[in-house]
């Protein structure tokens, strides 16, 4: 694993995230349920916990499409999304590239769970692993969402930045 150094990290515990807009890929609540699980992968291994909020500023801002920064999307395939390591106004934004396929759990597109768990690694201060097995792999490989389980190198690497879950 590897971290883009101690001083990008989150200094508390409890972040706030909002999706700003929806991908017409898939419904509204498969997009929900993708986001909650992907933000719950880390939660569960560490003492991070994620609150919704529907207006404002959230600390983890999620959106899909042409959205204004220096990153602009490159058309189907190539890069998925990209997200910012933690740092106030931008940092742990997450920004998917609507011109995917994003699916919930099929392989005939991209799996949006999988990719959101990826982002939020970066969100949360994780840079890329070169185990392959690594959700942190820097290339998007499908694995189902029903039957995934947060491999141990990046257990390791997120542990190093926040700590175990003290509730286990
Ligand atoms: C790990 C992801 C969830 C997020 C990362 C982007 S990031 C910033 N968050 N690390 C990603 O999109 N990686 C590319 C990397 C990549 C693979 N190829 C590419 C061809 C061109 C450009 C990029 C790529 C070869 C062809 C396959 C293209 C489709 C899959 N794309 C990828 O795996
Ligand atoms: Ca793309
Ligand atoms: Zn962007
Ligand atoms: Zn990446």
């Amino acid at each position: 694993f590897s971290t883009f150094g101690n001083n990008f990290k989150w200094q508390k515990n409890s972040l706030t995230y909002r999706i700003e807009n929806y991908t017409p890929d898939m419904s509204v609540a498969e997009v929900d349920n993708s986001i909650e699980k992907a933000l719950q992968v880390w939660a569960k291994v560490t003492p991070l916990r994620f609150t919704r909020i529907y207006s404002g500023t959230a600390d983890i801002m999620i959106s899909f499409g042409p959205h204004g920064d220096f990153y602009p999307f490159d058309g189907p395939g190539n890069t998925l999304a990209h997200a910012f390591a933690p740092s106030p106004g931008i940092g742990g934004d997450a920004h998917f590239d609507e011109d995917e396929t994003f699916t919930f759990r099929s392989n005939r597109g991209i799996v949006l769970f999988i990719v959101a768990a990826h982002e939020f690694g970066h969100s949360l201060g994780l840079s890329h692993s070169n185990d392959p097995g690594a959700l942190m792999y820097p290339t998007y490989s499908y694995r189902n969402p029903d039957t995934f389980v947060l491999p141990y190198d990046d257990v390791k690497g997120i542990q190093s930045l926040y700590g175990s879950n003290p509730t286990v």
